[in-house]
């Protein structure tokens, strides 16, 4: 039988198995029509968003920065400073054409819009590997409360891999928007590197930098209680870069670390939003910032964003690069295996800027 509001209501218990295990997440939820935010989605205060209080009046926004003339110094200029102050920047002109952030962005709303059973093919316990995986919020088994966000996770090995585990309706539309963004991301990583006076990188800095690649698609069902919840609790990435796609609804917003107040990263057609992770933040031993963000829920619109999460290699040795040890600086982080680092920070809940104590000496 299906279920009805009211029996969902009336046995908390009903909740996690119809949005985790049945699968129907969190859109599932809301197109029952839901009127109330059932209490396993009700933050603590401390992590709810309140717009008198935590937003920066007149803030200074996060720079966006126009790549069309990449070999311009005072271009390299922003992106350096910006990844120093902010760890966060969005970029235009970048390179990847419209068309295929259309695409995946029309992609991204097919596959949620899916029935649950098929969604629920790519769920951890029926897809059959760690590489394809369907969820809900963040770690559901370790959250006290739950997350207002489904997604779609997709670690890229191979294009034949892709084809045989990858679900077709947003197959070819997320290789496109990984293939298409290599060359900014190589750009970007070659003015950081200059930027540490890491001059040359060869093929196993680029395998620590860039060696393999998650896209993840983030679908943000409309929520009837936005204000007692989260779309994604505050974290930090733990990638080199993320090259985030978001729609034009608004919602994401990035903690200044001078003032702690939390600024909005406004939608711009086009653009792409670039942050720094835990992992180019050990590398350049702590002159690049993998900054806190969030998501918070929304009551009016479905929002979806797409963020590929440019990683090392899970069997890399990460740490401080030798570049910046030789300088003189003292290590502030250990060497660390990066698969030993992703599955801690997947074990818990969302919690700030903890994952990056696993690395600090
Ligand atoms: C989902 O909402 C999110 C996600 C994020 C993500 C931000 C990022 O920065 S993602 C970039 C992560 N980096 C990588 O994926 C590259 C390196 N990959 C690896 O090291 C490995 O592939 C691995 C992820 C560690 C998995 O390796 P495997 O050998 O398969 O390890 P297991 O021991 O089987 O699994 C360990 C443990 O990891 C968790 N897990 C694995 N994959 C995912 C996934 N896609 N999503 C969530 N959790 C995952 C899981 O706990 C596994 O244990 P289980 O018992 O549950 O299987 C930011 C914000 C968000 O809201
Ligand atoms: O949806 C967004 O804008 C950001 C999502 C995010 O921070 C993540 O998936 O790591
Ligand atoms: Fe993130």
């Amino acid at each position: 039988m299906a279920p009805s509001i009211s029996m969902i209501h009336s046995n908390p218990l009903d909740i996690l198995d119809f949005v985790v295990n049945k699968g129907h997440g969190v859109k599932g939820l809301a197109d029952l029509g839901l009127k109330t935010l059932p209490h396993q989605y009700i933050q603590p205060p401390q992590e709810r968003f309140d717009h008198t209080s935590n937003e920066e009046p007149n803030e200074d926004s996060i720079p966006v920065i126009d790549l069309s003339n990449s070999d311009d110094p005072k271009v390299a200029k922003a992106v350096c400073d910006a990844a120093q102050k902010w760890g966060f920047f969005q970029i235009i002109n970048h390179g990847v054409p419209i068309h295929v952030l259309e695409n995946v962005k029309d992609a991204t709303h097919k596959f949620f819009e899916l029935p649950a059973e098929e969604k629920k093919k790519y769920s951890k316990e029926q897809s059959g590997t760690n590489n394809v995986r369907f969820g809900t919020s963040f770690t559901p088994e370790a959250e006290k409360a739950l997350e207002w966000k489904d997604y779609l996770s997709l670690f890229f090995v191979s294009d034949d891999e892709a084809a045989s585990l990858w679900p077709a309706i947003c197959r070819n539309e997320a290789l496109e928007y990984i293939r298409s963004s290599e060359t900014v991301v190589k750009r970007l990583l070659k003015i950081l590197m200059n930027g540490l006076n890491v001059k040359d990188i060869d093929s196993t800095k680029e395998s620590i930098l860039m060696g393999s690649k998650r896209i993840n698609l983030n679908y943000y069902p409309k929520c009837p209680n936005p204000e007692l919840t989260v779309g994604v609790g505050r974290h930090s990435d733990v990638s080199t870069l993320t090259i985030l796609l978001q729609d034009d609804i608004g919602g994401l917003y990035v903690r200044n670390t001078k003032t702690m107040k939390w600024v909005h990263v406004p939608p711009v057609n086009g653009s792409l939003v670039i942050n720094v992770g835990d992992a180019l933040q050990i590398m350049s031993n702590g002159k690049y910032k993998s900054v806190e963000h969030r998501v918070t829920a929304n009551g009016n619109d479905n929002r979806i964003s797409v963020p590929i999460f440019v990683n090392p290699r899970p069997s890399d040795i990460i740490g401080p690069l030798v570049e910046m040890v030789e300088s003189g600086e003292k290590p502030i982080y250990k060497h660390v295996l990066y698969k030993d680092y992703v599955k801690h920070f997947f074990r818990k809940a969302h919690d700030g800027k903890a994952t990056i104590d696993f690395a600090k000496v």
